[in-house]
């Protein structure tokens, strides 16, 4: 599903509108249907609500939304919040309809903000994507205000005062705290990023059927990986397949007391298809490695705290490399050597990219569109601090162009950014995942993807987003407090089987 930026919405907005052959105002009437279907389900009739309008296509839609919750029973005050002159025509055309069944309240100033009840939800209808300054004067009070009530509050389309782009945002901007934020066709891209989640809450994005010829021929840089967007790769078994067509995945890593974390990347390789796999340890690993994961094979590295540069033979295997590797300096050269010894893409994780980023000299050394899975420290680490996630992104972009590779930057929605800086936020996973082995089982996933011959890009969107999934459906079990990582891998098989099962 693609992100849209204001701009895009503007365009995909006029767009409908002459495409459907639908007035503005019905579009919005559409739309605020959509967010009373919301609520009904949701409120029982006693519910009261308290809904503040600003003064544009935002505002529209809370007089629109006001008037159908008045029709179906609901007890609903409207203010509308007089902040400046200018109306747009179809708040103007809400006003009317309005009018003719209930009493409007304005507010004209900070100094008459009416006090909030506590018995009512908050809807917030009064900026949407709209917005083009920082909050000031009568709407930065009265959202000071809304904020310090404790009520339940949902926002329309974006939270009142939320840049949804780099460009005029800062964290010093007041801005509503919502619970729940309801936005149309498409999430923005302040609703993936993790320093927002006080202000959007939890969001869902109701489909008011905008035009479909544009949202698929317009270019966007960021996109949400949904279902849909999965069960368009093909994960399709031929007939006559054997193990050699899903390729040989070569797992190194681990370290005295660190065997598990290849245990756990190995067995999810296996689970999520490849043909073969190899575990590279050091000798201390191999009894484990056989005895806890028969299918696989071992190959190894003789002593027990470090890698030696010597022993390592160059196959032509899919390289996964870094959990539980360590960052002996003798590993540092090690990991140097495979780099430069490997010219098909690899995936480094963990340890590997602690050793990058000691060494980013060596950055240039990795084969073309290798991935690497950072953690948010990890990922520090490799390209410096930033002051918030919209500078976070663009560092991501910046790496990724730099060095020819792909990044996946874990946490929730996971950020994928390709080489040449798009980003596909994934939609699956829960925060029961961020647990001990979490991030080695995605290392054997991913690895397997592209041992499979999947393109590097799609098989770190596919893996991200059946290790999420996995997640999931492990968390409907065990819960999300109890999910251990070797739940994630028991999980894998039936992601598939979902995801192959709607298709
Ligand atoms: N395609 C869709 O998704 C649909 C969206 N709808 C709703 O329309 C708003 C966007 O409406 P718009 O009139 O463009 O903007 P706003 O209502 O957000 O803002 C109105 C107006 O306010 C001025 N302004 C900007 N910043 C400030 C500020 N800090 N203080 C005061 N005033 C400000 C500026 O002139 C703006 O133009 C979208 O979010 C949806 O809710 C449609 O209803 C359905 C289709
Ligand atoms: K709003």
């Amino acid at each position: 599903m693609k992100i849209f930026n204001p701009q895009q919405i503007k365009e995909l907005d006029q767009y409908t509108i002459q495409e459907q052959s639908i007035s503005s105002v019905d579009l919005m009437e559409r739309a605020a249907h959509k967010i009373v279907d919301h609520i009904t389900l949701n409120y029982a009739i006693t519910q009261n609500f308290t809904v503040y309008c600003g003064l544009g296509n935002n505002g529209g839609d809370g007089l629109a939304v006001s008037r159908l919750l008045l029709k179906k029973g609901y007890n609903v005050t409207v203010y509308v919040v007089k902040y400046s002159a200018n109306t747009s025509l179809d708040f103007d055309e809400n006003i009317e309809r309005l009018k003719k069944i209930t009493t409007l309240r304005t507010i004209i100033s900070e100094k008459h903000i009416p006090p909030i009840p506590n018995n009512t939800v908050i809807i917030d209808a009064i900026l949407g994507v709209g917005i083009n300054r920082p909050l000031d004067g009568l709407c930065k009070v009265l959202v000071d205000a809304i904020n310090t009530a404790p009520n339940f509050k949902i926002a329309i389309d974006i939270p009142t005062g939320l840049f949804c782009e780099l460009e005029n945002y800062s964290t010093e901007h007041t801005l509503l705290n919502a619970n729940t934020t309801l936005t149309f066709e498409t999430p923005k891209l302040p609703y993936l990023m993790p320093s927002m989640a006080k202000h959007i809450g939890n969001w869902k994005v109701l489909s008011i059927n905008l035009s479909s010829h544009y949202k698929h021929n317009i270019a966007t840089e960021y996109e949400y990986t949904t279902l849909a967007d999965i069960q368009k790769i093909n994960i399709h078994r031929a007939k006559f397949s054997h193990k050699g067509t899903f390729g040989h995945a070569e797992i190194i890593g681990g370290a005295y007391g660190k065997i598990g974390a290849i245990v756990l990347a190995t067995k999810a390789c296996l689970k999520a298809g490849v043909g073969l796999v190899t575990a590279y340890t050091p000798n201390c690993g191999m009894q484990i490695l056989q005895t806890t994961v028969p299918e696989a094979m071992w190959t190894g590295n003789q002593p027990c705290d470090f890698y030696l540069e010597g022993n390592y033979i160059n196959t032509s295997k899919t390289i996964g490399m870094g959990p539980g590797l360590g960052v002996h300096p003798k590993t540092q050269a090690f990991l140097h050597l495979v780099i430069k010894a490997t010219s098909t893409p690899m995936v480094l994780d963990a340890d590997a990219i602690n050793i990058l980023a000691k060494n980013k000299e060596w950055l240039k050394d990795l084969p073309k569109n290798s991935i690497l899975t950072p953690h948010p420290k990890e990922f520090e680490r490799l390209v410096g601090s930033f002051n918030n996630d919209f500078e976070k992104l663009e560092k991501l972009k910046e790496f990724t162009e730099t060095y020819n590779c792909i990044i996946v930057l874990k946490g929730a929605n996971t950020a994928i950014c390709s080489p040449n800086g798009q980003i596909y936020f994934n939609s699956t996973g829960n925060p029961g995942m961020a647990t001990a082995g979490s991030g080695d089982v995605l290392t054997g996933i991913i690895t397997s993807l592209l041992a499979q011959k999947h393109k590097p890009i799609e098989a770190a969107i596919l893996g991200v987003y059946i290790h999420g999934f996995a997640g999931d459906l492990a968390s409907t079990k065990t819960g999300q407090i109890s999910l251990t990582a070797s739940d994630l891998i028991k999980n894998i098989g039936k992601a598939y089987l979902k995801i192959k099962q709607v298709s």
